[in-house]
């Protein structure tokens, strides 16, 4: 029986939940009874590490402290943090965390536990990151320090919520088993994100792209904005394009393993907002000079239209054509970019 102290506690996650992200909340809320809430506290605990780790007005040895020990903070009652830098977007989140971990010892105990792993995993690869970042500026230097990187920040996420649906029974175990395409879903959120983002990182003096891809074409990571760097600039784009590519067929198949209609929404919405966001950045220089977005109308459509597999896989197909048609012979990554689409048409 719920007292109206732990109705309220409830209400006061999801209105954390809608301030943190509107559009993406909505689709939590629709998950399956069974689910939404550890689901809903498993993004909070996320953002609440994330807010840490993004916070540059923090010590690094306390940010590393807090990263490391957050999966035993989150068992903490009345645990809160009031030392986010003044205009760290989600510091109101932490200033009430006690409220997050009020509902989250509230959660059945698997559930608990797929969340405590999750950011414990989490929690230490980002202080590992964080420290190296502190030593050299560039600590993505290969595309396997991107890969990990992304595994981090995203395909972790993509092992926790495949651990929770099997755990709630509303989908198979066997879809918690392929540690893969739980990844590979994470991944490809993550990269076209920080593709898109270029511009919005170079300026607050962070880089995610790998040197191993931007160093073949210009000296410094800041060239690629430079016009007479232009053709430099594109080739380095579809190269990084070219590496997204390579999981979308992972993404499809998992896709396609899904039961449960709330949860195939859920995990529909931001894939077909990535490969929309994907055609969009593809050859387009714009992102070297500003941060692009879908259109909410295009969104709008595109949530609408993500209700089955056959549905998802006509929208690849539609976006991935219209990468090969915005690709380019004269881009040295022509004939790779081909063979990625070639890969991905057999799958769609
Ligand atoms: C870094 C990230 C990609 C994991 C962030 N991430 C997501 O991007 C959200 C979508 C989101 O937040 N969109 C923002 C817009 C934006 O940020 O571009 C919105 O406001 O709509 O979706 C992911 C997400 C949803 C469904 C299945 C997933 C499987 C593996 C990994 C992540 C999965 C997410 C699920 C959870 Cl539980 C937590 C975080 C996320």
């Amino acid at each position: 029986q719920q007292t109206l102290a732990q109705d309220t506690s409830k209400k006061s996650c999801y209105e954390f939940l809608n301030m943190t992200s509107r559009s993406f909340a909505a689709v939590i809320q629709e998950l399956d009874e069974e689910l939404r809430d550890s689901v809903c506290l498993f993004y909070l605990v996320l953002r609440g590490l994330d807010t840490i780790e993004d916070d540059m007005s923090l010590d690094l040895n306390r940010k590393v402290e807090l990263l490391r020990s957050f999966d035993q903070i989150i068992y903490q009652k009345g645990w809160t943090f009031n030392e986010n830098g003044p205009n760290e977007k989600d510091r109101e989140l932490l200033v009430h965390f006690d409220v997050i971990i009020n509902e989250f010892l509230r959660l059945k105990p698997e559930y608990q536990k797929v969340i405590a792993n999750i950011t414990k995993l989490m929690g230490d690869g980002m202080a590992d990151y964080v420290s190296g970042e502190h030593r050299e500026n560039t600590a993505i230097a290969t595309v396997k320090d991107f890969d990990l990187y992304c595994h981090y920040v995203a395909g972790l996420v993509g092992y926790g919520l495949s651990d929770l649906f099997a755990a709630s029974g509303l989908e198979s175990k066997e879809i918690a088993d392929d540690k893969v395409l739980s990844n590979a879903m994470g991944l490809f959120l993550q990269k076209t994100n920080i593709i898109r983002d270029y511009r919005e990182d170079l300026d607050d003096g962070r880089q995610f792209w790998p040197k191993e891809i931007w160093g073949k074409y210009v000296e410094k990571f800041s060239d690629l904005t430079k016009p007479e760097y232009k053709d430099k600039a594109q080739a380095c784009l579809s190269d990084m394009v070219l590496n997204v590519l390579d999981d979308v067929p992972q993404v499809l198949t998992y896709l396609s393993k899904l039961k449960n209609q709330s949860v195939f929404n859920f995990c529909a919405i931001p894939q077909v907002m990535a490969i929309s966001t994907l055609a969009l950045v593809f050859n387009n220089l714009d992102i070297y000079h500003r941060n692009l977005k879908i259109r909410k109308g295009q969104a709008v459509k595109l949530i609408m239209d993500s209700k089955d597999m056959d549905h998802v896989v006509s929208i690849f197909r539609q976006y991935v054509f219209e990468i090969s048609r915005k690709n380019e012979a004269t881009d040295p990554n022509f004939m790779k970019i081909s063979m990625a689409i070639g890969r991905i048409e057999q799958w769609i």
